[in-house]
């Protein structure tokens, strides 16, 4: 199963369209996962997603059936993303804002202010003993350009990768919330900031993708376990094409931007879905690597495909189902964050427990990261040797350059002399396999809990029982289930260990 929810929503024909073209529509309705579309040949394609918002929907119903899972999820540490995509006054702004932040009608309110209160809801309704920090960043990417909207001196923030919290915006000014009341008035002062910097820069804002990044850090009073949730919201530029748009000067700057962006986008899950299991390219775009965690795993992610139900515009909706079919073939599984409080060093040796300390391992995280790049390059260089050489004992010299060429741009090889890519590569390489053993660890820590808790309940009933000996059957099974967990919680961590001093040995 997938883990992005893939939704379309169709907006209400506009005054214009309905001028020009009259009440013509694209669409037929089948259900309300299913519709059929009439492209531009007057073909009859047959789509399918999760749920389709026909042009009655309500604002409500979008975000009960798209949103609120995933905030739900957010309070209990599980990251997630939720993006709106379509062309230029397809309905993503109406969607994602709805009609004004403060003072809205409560009909026409969108997926922001209902997020905030769901998350406050959340919060109220969890036990006492759980205590809870909310944070909110908003950041606009323009011309691949990160500028912070609570800070508009802050034009360029760095997008970074930390160890235990995934992607960071470095350097965003995050503001502290307490309430929806606060959460609104905060989002509001960074959408007008926006226009502000729009006017300043002579922008418009379906030039630009906003970002929202709220952080849900949850700490509880009986273990001071700190486990933090992030809920990123984004709101894309238009998706139209350039030529339509008849754009010259810095609007077709602009447009082009927007669309390498939006074809990093493409390309990440295209890459993620081809089967291959080949290098992903986050690092292609600002978007992208804002969005790394959510399309590669770590993340619950919804996506809402907005588009116009006019046959004036069957081309460009359909580019944007299409995109929604495509990414509906993402299958990464999400997790839940822990120990948000160490960074990058302090995780690896974790990884490894007490033993890697013991091991005098004195590397700082940059020493051990270069030490592991080398490692995976060193192996990655080895097996394309290999490949190549193989190859040259059947094939032409020209024969194998081109095939050489081919893999490189196909992404099976790297090429060696693009650092960047290479580097890019290793740390995608590490990262992934650094997140399959801690979730794996977690997994064997949450079940040892479990046992921990039956174990400690079966004692408590033991020590209450009449008919001893029937009881002590029982809880000696469940102890020597338990003894088993921790064995294989101990094995995980030897083999972590193991995998660890194999990549970071001085
Ligand atoms: N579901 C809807 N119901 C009623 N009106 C809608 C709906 N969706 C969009 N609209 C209206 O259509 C117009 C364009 O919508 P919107 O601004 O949200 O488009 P957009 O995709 O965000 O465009 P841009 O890329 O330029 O920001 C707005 O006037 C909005 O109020």
């Amino acid at each position: 199963m997938s883990n992005v929810t893939v939704c379309v929503r169709f907006r209400p024909l506009s005054l214009k369209e309905k001028k020009v073209h009259g009440d013509s529509v694209c669409i037929t309705c089948l259900d309300r996962e299913s519709f059929i579309f009439k492209d531009e040949k007057e073909e009859d394609l047959p789509f399918c997603f999760d749920r389709v918002f026909y042009q009655d929907s309500a604002q409500a119903d979008v975000y009960e059936f798209l949103a609120l899972p995933i905030v739900q999820d957010t309070v209990k540490a599980i990251n997630g993303t939720i993006i709106t995509y379509g062309q230029t006054g397809a309905g993503k702004t109406y969607s994602m804002e709805g009609l004004g932040i403060l003072d809205c009608d409560e009909n026409k309110k969108g997926l922001l202010p209902r997020v905030v209160d769901g998350l406050f809801q959340c919060i109220n309704s969890s036990p006492e003993d759980i205590k809870y920090a909310v944070k909110l960043s908003m950041v606009e990417i323009y011309m691949e350009k990160v500028r912070d909207l609570f800070d508009l001196s802050k034009d360029n923030v760095q997008i970074k990768e930390n160890k235990s919290q995934g992607i960071i915006l470095s350097g965003a000014s995050e503001m502290p919330i307490l309430n929806t009341e606060e959460a609104l008035k905060c989002l509001s002062r960074g959408i007008s900031n926006r226009a502000v910097g729009e006017t300043q820069m002579n922008v418009s804002s379906s030039r630009s993708h906003c970002v929202y990044v709220f952080s849900v850090q949850r700490e509880s009073a009986i273990d001071k376990r700190v486990k933090t949730g992030k809920l990123i919201l984004v709101d894309l530029a238009g998706s139209e094409k350039v030529e339509k748009t008849g754009a010259e000067g810095k609007v077709l700057e602009e447009a082009k931007n927007i669309n390498k962006s939006l074809s990093s986008l493409g390309n990440v899950i295209n890459a993620l879905t081809n089967g291959r299991g080949n290098h992903i390219p986050y690092r292609d775009s600002k978007l992208t690597r804002i969005l790394q965690d959510a399309l590669g795993g770590n993340s619950r992610t919804a996506l809402l495909c907005c588009c116009s139900p006019s046959s004036s515009n069957a081309s460009e909706s359909l580019s944007t189902l299409r995109f929604g079919t495509r990414t509906k073939l993402i299958k990464t599984p999400p997790r839940t964050n822990t120990n948000d409080a160490n960074d990058g060093k302090a995780f690896l040796l974790q990884v490894g427990d007490h033993q890697i300390e013991n091991s005098s391992c004195e590397m700082t995280s940059d020493d051990a990261c270069e030490d592991t790049q080398v490692t995976v390059r060193q192996s990655l260089t080895d097996s394309r040797d290999k490949i190549l050489t193989k190859l040259r004992e059947n094939l032409k010299e020209d024969d194998v350059r081109l095939l050489e060429e081919l893999f490189i741009v196909e992404g099976i090889f790297f090429n060696p002399s693009n650092t960047e890519e290479f580097e890019s590569a290793c740390d995608d390489i590490i990262w992934q396999t650094v997140s399959a053993l801690e979730r794996t660890v977690q997994e064997l820590r949450d079940e040892v809990e479990e046992l921990n808790k039956e174990n400690y309940k079966l004692k408590s009933e033991l020590a209450g029982a009449s008919t001893w000996s029937s009881t002590s059957v029982a809880a000696e099974g469940k102890k020597n289930h338990f003894t088993w967990a921790i064995s294989i919680v101990s094995l995980a961590n030897s083999l972590i260990w193991l995998f660890s001093m194999f990549l970071f040995k001085p």
